[in-house]
């Protein structure tokens, strides 16, 4: 597969792509032509034959998109064909809401602990998965093949947790702590800073008041 030099912007697209042909999946639609792609995604036709192109295609001329081919490549193009080990660190309100959350588990990443240095969450078991000591974490990600750590700390406790996962084989972070961390470059990391999403929606907001 030749997705070696795809750009971000696609990369970041594709899981739109994922979670709409899930749904035409699930709604019994075996085959969509790229126009019909584009009403439903919002994307325009000829965004889609571009994006989909990078990946050689996989549409035919008068036929469309056979559906479930194209999400199970998508799939396969997003990592999907494969589990990967994961831990949260932060047992509060994110953390457990994360563990609550059955469709990270669905699509593959399936949360193997908890860890917390608060005494009071440790020995917890949230949605079946415990909550152990931090003094834990290093020994217990590298025993269990960790991939990913998601990082539901208080934003002081942020970088300590870098720290420690920067000394482990983890390979990729899902950091929610409103933190930029700093990491050596071959880690990978993904920011979900949701105050700057809603700083987002209060701009456009704003505007629409005014
Ligand atoms: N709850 C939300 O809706 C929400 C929304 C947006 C962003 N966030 C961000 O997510 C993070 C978690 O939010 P929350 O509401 O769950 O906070 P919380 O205070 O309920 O939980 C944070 C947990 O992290 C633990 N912790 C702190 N330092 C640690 C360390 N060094 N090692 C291990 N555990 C440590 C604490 O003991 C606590 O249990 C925060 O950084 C917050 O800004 C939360």
């Amino acid at each position: 597969m030749k997705d070696k030099n795809i750009s971000v912007a696609v990369i970041r697209r594709l899981p739109k792509y994922h979670r709409y042909l899930k749904e035409m999946l699930d709604n019994d639609i075996k085959r969509i032509s790229s126009k019909e792609l584009s009403k439903m995604i919002g994307f325009t036709a000829s965004q889609i034959r571009q994006d989909l192109n990078n990946f050689g295609g996989f549409g035919q001329q008068g036929y469309g998109y056979n559906v479930e081919d194209l999400y199970n490549e998508i799939g396969k193009i997003l990592g999907l064909t494969r589990q990967y080990n994961v831990v949260i660190v932060g047992a509060g309100n994110l953390g457990q809401a994360l563990a609550n959350y059955s469709s990270f588990d669905r699509l593959g990443f399936k949360l193997q602990a908890m860890f917390d240095v608060n005494p009071k969450v440790i020995g917890l078991k949230i949605n079946n998965v415990e909550v152990m000591d931090m003094d834990k974490f290093e020994q217990f990600v590298d025993e269990n093949n960790v991939e990913i750590v998601y990082i539901c700390t208080s934003r002081d406790g942020a970088q300590e947790v870098a720290d420690k996962i920067q000394k482990t084989k983890v390979r990729a972070i899902w950091n929610f702590a409103p933190v930029d961390l700093k990491l050596k470059s071959d880690i990978i990391v993904e920011n979900i800073h949701l105050i700057d999403n809603l700083l987002t929606v209060s701009y456009f907001l704003k505007e629409n008041l005014e």
